[in-house]
C-alpha cells in the first residue's frame, strides 16, 4: 500500500478530528525518522494507518480477533481502549496487503509499546504522543526530549501514560509495563 492510498483509506473511515490527528502523527513520525535513521516511507505508511480501526465497535473489533484468531494472539484479554492498534495491524495484514513486520509491529503496539521495541515502534509511539495537536501538561517537555534522547522520551511517555490510566482506574496493559521496565534497563545499562 502506498501512502496515498493510505491517506484515502484512512479518510474514509475516521471523523475529520481523527483524520487530522492521524495527518499529525505522520508529521512528526517522519521528522523523528529523519532524526533518528529510521526509514521516513515506513515511519509515514505506519503513522497513518495507526488509528485505522480507532472508530470500529467493540463487537466488530471483537469480530476481528475471532476471525484471525491465530493472529490476534489473546487481544481480546487486553484492556479494550489498546483493541484498536492490534485490530488496525490485523486489517493491515489480512486486507490491505501490508506485509512489512516493522510496520505491522508499530501500528499493533502504538498505545502500549512492548517488550524490545524497534526503532520505528518506538518513533510510532511517540509520534502519537506528541503531535501538533496534544497539549497534556509535560508535551512540550516531551517533544523536546524525544529529538535529543529518544528511549529517555520513551520512558517518560510511558511513565506518564500508566499513571493517567492508573489514576483513571482503568487495568494497565501487561506489555507497557513491560515495555517501560525494558527502556528503564537499556538506559541503565548504556555504556
Ligand atoms: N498501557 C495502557 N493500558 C491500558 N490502557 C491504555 C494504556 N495506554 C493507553 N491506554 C488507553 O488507551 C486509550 C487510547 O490510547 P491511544 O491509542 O493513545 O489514543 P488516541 O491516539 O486516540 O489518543 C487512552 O485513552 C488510554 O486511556
Amino acid at each position: 500500500m502506498t501512502c496515498k492510498e493510505a491517506k484515502e483509506l484512512v479518510k474514509g473511515r475516521l471523523g475529520d478530528k481523527r483524520y487530522r490527528h492521524t495527518l499529525n502523527v505522520k508529521k512528526m513520525a517522519v521528522a523523528l525518522a529523519e532524526r533518528w535513521g529510521a526509514d521516513p516511507e515506513k515511519a509515514a505508511l505506519a503513522a497513518l494507518l495507526h488509528d485505522s480501526a480507532k472508530e470500529l465497535s467493540r463487537a466488530e473489533l471483537l469480530q476481528i480477533f475471532h476471525d484471525n484468531a491465530i493472529i490476534a494472539n489473546n487481544a481480546a484479554q487486553r484492556p479494550a481502549p489498546v483493541w484498536h492498534g492490534l485490530a488496525a495491524a490485523i486489517l493491515c495484514q489480512t486486507r490491505w496487503g501490508v506485509s512489512d513486520p516493522e510496520i505491522l509491529s508499530a501500528i499493533r503496539c502504538h498505545t502500549t509499546g512492548k517488550k524490545g521495541m524497534s526503532l520505528l515502534d518506538k518513533i510510532i509511539y511517540m509520534a502519537d504522543m506528541t503531535s501538533d495537536e496534544r497539549d497534556f501538561p509535560g508535551v512540550e517537555e516531551l517533544r523536546k526530549l524525544e529529538f535529543e534522547d529518544l528511549d529517555k522520551a520513551l520512558c517518560t511517555a510511558l511513565e506518564q501514560s500508566l499513571q493517567f490510566v492508573k489514576d483513571g482506574g482503568k487495568p494497565v496493559d501487561p506489555e507497557s509495563l513491560a515495555a517501560l521496565e525494558d527502556v528503564r534497563s537499556s538506559i541503565a545499562h548504556r555504556t
